[in-house]
């Protein structure tokens, strides 16, 4: 066998955000504080599943009669459109769902409505914020965006209730992109102005005389799928592109002829500025009346990302200074924006009412994206457009699947092994693999651990979604450290191990010399096997339950224990004996089918030469 290499590559801890495995079955809500929409278990060899399956919260009987006035039908999950959606989309989730098509709800109708609901589908109109998670009573699992930003929804409060959230992030790419050059032609022609003008009856040729686009400047600030689609058909236009993004590949803008410039340089050197980041707290206002100082004086905006990326009143002055000669925009920090709204009213702006993703095509392909995605994760699919948690590809998760079984396993034996279990606050994860460490994702196993960990200590339901959260949130460090194997990486690992520092042991046999509590297992023909306990290497399937009884090593133990097992039927599905040296001590791992009574529990403590017991469920 491989044996562990001297290189232990420390791997940090532990902030992602999460996604989840397993599956799993919807649950009433619970009465404890933090409630969760689903209880995640796993079975060896079951698909790996993202979210609860489809069986309705006890809820869901008074939200879906059977075969109501509304229709809905018992037994299926209920998911609340909010917005406009294509026919496509809508069809493909009848086909799985009750479906409220409920447009235009005010926030207090939309959070009367969300605790019958499994499912929230939005476009950019509808805040889906805390208020919305907390009155959801735990029943939301997924929200649904159809379309890209999500700064509408508070992930994190959808991460702490363990609700998923997806987007649809391709199908409106292209038809930003086309709006966006729609935008910057009709601005440099005053498309919008000479229209209004000569429906007014007017003929003012000499009034809206434009710029020329060809051999200008363009940069690009954010340089992600719209981004560079902008920048593909500006080119085709005839302008130079340059673009500012910090996390863009220099290749794939190389690829397209673009080049990659500091903010700065992008802000003094273009003679058209077109938005293309998401909002987030880094971006917010970062067109300022700092940034709008360095911009070369008739430079002109387009904004097709979101409006508070823009500090929209910085932009007024910018215009009315004639730094900015004009601006077109397609996004406002309030949307809609009041009548009175000095950016919208400006004659050197035009606007469009947040029409980047609405064509026919784009929300035929958004609906179908989104419906596909939630109905996905409502089965418990992973979604590959998992915005609060990882997207770990197909092929990565059926390898690891087994290995998730086992990882949650390790975590919930460990933690069962802890004397009073409240103290908890370091979990180390060791994985042994021949694979490099970028080669395996561990963010699924660090998930279930911690879910092992966590749920037979506390009445919180832990999935891939809220895993890290909950554990910060309870104070327990979780950290992963690599061991580097020799060998062919055939499978991504050689085993797992969990140590829990600073507790006492109800097993003392289970600490480690190392002082903290160790287990440690493999999985074995796709089955996960405790392999090792303290110093102890026993071998055990982890199915059913388990008692580890520490002995003195001597002839007719496994006799003895096997009897009193044998009186109340319990069946003994597995039996391994870990020694330090023949007749010395030995650990008895057993694997049992029953849970034995306290009476058989208390007869096994008897046995003399038994110095130290304990009984765990895995
Ligand atoms: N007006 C509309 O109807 C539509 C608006 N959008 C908006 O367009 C924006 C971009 O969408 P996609 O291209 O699909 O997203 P994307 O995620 O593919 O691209 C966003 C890019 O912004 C970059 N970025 C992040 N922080 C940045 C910073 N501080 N400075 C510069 N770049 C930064 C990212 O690295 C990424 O490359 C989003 O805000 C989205 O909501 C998208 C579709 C339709
Ligand atoms: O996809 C996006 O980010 C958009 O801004 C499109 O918004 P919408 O779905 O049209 O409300």
């Amino acid at each position: 066998m491989a044996a562990p290499s001297p290189t232990t590559a420390a791997a940090a801890t532990t902030h992602h955000r999460l996604l989840l495995p397993t599956s799993h079955r919807a649950l009433a809500p619970s009465s404890s504080s933090l409630r969760l929409p689903v209880r995640a278990s796993t079975t060896p060899g079951a698909r790996i599943r993202v979210s609860a399956a489809t069986a309705p919260a006890a809820a869901a009987s008074t939200a879906s009669p059977p075969s109501s006035a509304s229709g809905a039908v018992e037994g299926k999950p209920t998911v609340l459109v909010a917005e406009k959606l294509g026919a496509a989309g809508l069809a493909l989730l009848r086909e799985f769902a009750n479906v409220d098509c409920s447009y235009g709800l005010s926030p207090e109708e939309l959070r009367a409505k969300i605790s019958l609901c499994d499912a929230l589908i939005v476009r950019s109109g509808t805040k889906v914020g805390r208020d919305v998670f907390e009155a959801s009573g735990g029943r939301l699992r997924v929200v649904g965006r159809a379309g890209v930003g999500i700064d509408n929804v508070d992930l994190a409060a959808a991460t702490e209730h363990g609700c998923l959230v997806v987007n649809a992030p391709t199908a409106n790419t292209v038809a930003a992109a086309e709006h966006g050059i729609a935008l910057l032609t009709a601005m440099a022609r005053n498309i919008a102005q000479a229209d209004a003008s000569l429906k007014a009856g007017k003929w003012a040729r000499n009034k809206y005389v434009g710029v020329s686009l060809v051999g200008k400047t363009l940069a690009i600030l954010g340089f992600g799928k719209v981004g560079s689609e902008v920048a593909r058909r500006a080119k085709g236009l005839g302008m130079q592109v340059i673009a500012h993004d910090p996390y863009a590949s220099a290749d794939r803008a190389r690829a397209i002829g673009v080049e990659l410039v500091s903010m700065e340089e992008a802000m003094t050197t273009a003679d058209f500025i077109s938005l293309h980041m998401p909002l987030t707290p880094a971006t917010n206002k970062m067109l300022n009346d700092e940034a709008f100082a360095k911009m070369k004086k008739g430079v002109r905006i387009i904004n097709v990302a979101r409006g508070g990326v823009i500090d929209e009143e910085a932009l007024v002055r910018a215009l009315d200074a004639g730094i900015v000669a004009q601006a077109a925009l397609d996004v406002f920090t309030k949307e809609p924006p009041t009548a009175d709204d000095k950016l919208v009213l400006h004659e050197n702006v035009t606007v469009t009412p947040h029409l980047g993703a609405s064509t026919v095509e784009a929300q035929e392909g958004v609906a179908i994206e989104i419906a596909e995605a939630v109905t996905g994760a409502l089965r418990g699919e992973l979604a590959a457009s998992a915005v609060n948690a990882p997207m770990v590809p197909a092929e990565v998760l059926s390898e690891l699947a087994p290995f998730v079984v086992l990882a949650e396993k390790l975590g919930r034996l460990a933690v069962q092994l802890v004397a009073g279990g409240g103290g908890i606050k370091s979990v180390k994860v060791t994985y042994a693999s021949a694979r490099a460490p970028d080669d395996l994702d561990t963010r699924l196993l660090r998930a279930m651990i911690t879910k092992g960990v966590i749920e037979p200590i506390s009445d919180v339901f832990v999935n891939l979604v809220n895993a890290d959260f909950t554990a910060k949130q309870r104070g327990i460090r979780i950290s992963e450290e690599r061991i580097l194997m020799d060998g062919l990486p055939e499978t991504p690992l050689d085993h797992i191990q969990v140590q829990i520092a600073n507790v006492e042991s109800k097993f003392p046999s289970a600490i480690a010399e190392t002082g903290e509590i160790t287990v440690e297992g493999k999985v074995k023909d796709g089955v996960p096997h405790l392999t090792k306990v303290g110093a102890f290497e026993v071998d055990v399937s982890m199915e059913g339950s388990l008692i580890l009884c520490r002995q003195v090593d001597q002839p007719g133990m496994i006799g003895s224990v096997g009897s009193v097992l044998g009186e109340e039927n319990v069946n003994v599905s597995f039996m391994s004996v870990g020694r330090i040296a023949p007749r010395k001590r030995a650990v008895m791992a057993i694997g049992v089918d029953e849970e034995p009574s306290k009476a058989t529990l208390t007869k096994i403590g008897e046995i003399p030469a038994i110095e130290e017991f304990v009984f765990l469920k895995l």
